[in-house]
């Protein structure tokens, strides 16, 4: 692989935006999320400050944008929210410029693939590029200044991932300038895990067969509102059934393949950000998350999470874990249990307490039962974990689930009211995925 001479992307160099033919795009109503990152202070910020506006202006009235970053970003922009959320249009124009920097970088197939067609796939792009030098055992950023852009569907929501590796000319992950060309190359000879602090975000590299594997975590949470990003993405920006053979440069299958990959397959991202916050980071495993709509099963808890875990080892030809919550009433002999999410849809909080009406027995348990499954021609293993407590009216926030009104014993909060970690420090969830993470550290 020849080496690449130093490239500079200057963003007020987007002469096509301004003047792009909007009337000429197709319009669909299917919404889009794109999440802003700027890394560091740096200049970034001000060079989306000089860019962004001109795109907010001229889709001010049929689309609502909020971006969200910090200081001098969130000044100047309407920061009311995380995402910008939109439309065809936007999102081809992003196209578009995802396009020029692609050509930028000369890998304009590799990155886009996911973008071009449906505009559904992942993609990220540092507009500031990543110089390589010598045998590309070296990594180095041209500065501090680079922005992330990544594209969102839905409400999938993920932080990226990225891979790098040293014979890979399209370079996506930039050693902060804090550390030094010498200590970042020697640990990537080294295989070492890395943990580095940038200002906002916290960088966990690993060196996976030779290729390094690193994640962004969010170390700050003032950037995003709303769900919390929570770590990993690469194949759950993947929503379409399409197979991608490559995102952010990186190979999809390859990167399952390496055999310390894990795909939680859930479609509920408050369970992924709970799941990240109590698994930790000692399990030498990489955690991908993929939303797949999996069919809602009927029968004992134990045996939905079983068949669950099967179907998704099947779409996932990998390992997997699942995960299933029931909320089971001691009246009602452990109903609703599996069926909660139908009651809590159709019910509501206070149909929830409601169903109790005739009964004096108010307590209730929740049980997560986590499924493992190596391969889908492995049965899954299963690792429940329950939490006793007591239904009552709800109170407290409602961004997940029957949360609210779930008064685990020994407290007198619910687990909504409750601080984070206390939930997560006895949660049905902590319970059983104690047990997985156990099992994952002394298998992996
Ligand atoms: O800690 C929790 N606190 C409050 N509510 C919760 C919790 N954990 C799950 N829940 C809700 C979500 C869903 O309404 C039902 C379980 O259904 P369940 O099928 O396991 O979850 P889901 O369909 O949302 O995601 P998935 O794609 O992993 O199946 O209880
Ligand atoms: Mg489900």
């Amino acid at each position: 692989m020849s080496l690449r001479s130093p490239m500079r992307v200057d963003l007020g160099s987007f002469p096509r935006l301004a003047t792009f033919p909007m009337s000429s795009l197709k319009t669909k109503t299917r919404h889009y999320r794109l999440m802003l990152y700027s890394f560091e202070h740096s200049n970034a910020e001000q060079s989306v400050v000089k860019y962004f506006p001109r795109i907010l202006d001229e889709r001010a009235t049929s689309s609502w944008f909020v971006i969200r970053g910090n200081g001098s970003l969130l000044s100047k922009l309407d920061t009311r929210r995380s995402a910008i959320v939109v439309d065809d249009h936007i999102m081809a124009i992003w196209s578009s410029m995802f396009q020029h920097v692609a050509e930028w970088l000369q890998q304009p197939a590799k990155i886009f693939e996911g973008l071009a067609e449906d505009g559904s796939g992942g993609g990220s792009v540092f507009l500031r590029p990543v110089l390589r030098y010598g045998q590309g055992r070296v990594f180095k950023s041209i500065d501090a200044e680079f922005i992330m852009l990544r594209l969102l569907h839905d409400d999938v929501y993920a932080t990226p991932q990225t891979t790098g590796t040293v014979r890979n000319p399209m370079i996506e992950l930039v050693a902060p300038d804090q550390l030094s060309q010498s200590r970042f190359s020697q640990l990537l000879a080294d295989r070492t895990e890395i943990t580095l602090k940038t200002a906002r975000f916290k960088l966990r590299g690993r060196s996976v067969n030779g290729r390094l594997v690193f994640a962004l975590d969010q170390a700050n949470e003032d950037i995003i509102e709303g769900p919390r990003l929570t770590a990993f993405s690469v194949s759950s920006s993947i929503v379409s059934n399409r197979p991608r053979k490559s995102v952010c440069g990186m190979s999809v299958d390859s990167a399952r393949a390496e055999k310390n990959v894990i795909t939680f397959v859930t479609g509920n991202a408050k369970k992924l950000e709970e799941f990240r916050a109590i698994i930790g980071d000692e399990v030498k495993v990489t955690f991908v998350s993929k939303k797949v709509d999996l069919p809602e099963l009927q029968g004992e808890p134990e045996d939905i999470a079983k068949e669950k875990c099967r179907l998704a080892a099947q779409d996932i030809q990998g390992p997997v874990i699942t995960e299933d919550t029931c909320l089971c009433y001691n009246a009602l002999k452990g109903l609703p249990g599996p069926y909660i999410k139908w009651f809590l849809e159709k019910l509501g909080h206070d149909g929830l307490n409601r169903i109790l009406d005739g009964f004096e027995d108010k307590s209730a348990y929740a049980l997560c039962t986590f499924a493992f499954c190596s391969s889908p021609e492995q049965e899954p293993i299963i690792f429940a974990g329950k939490t006793d407590g007591k239904i009552v009216p709800a109170r407290g926030p409602t961004d997940f689930g029957w949360d609210p009104v779930f008064e685990p014993d020994g407290y007198s909060t619910t687990y909504a009211e409750m601080d984070k970690n206390v939930k997560n420090s006895i949660s049905h969830r902590y319970r059983a995925l104690s047990k997985l993470k156990d099992y994952l550290l002394s298998t992996y």
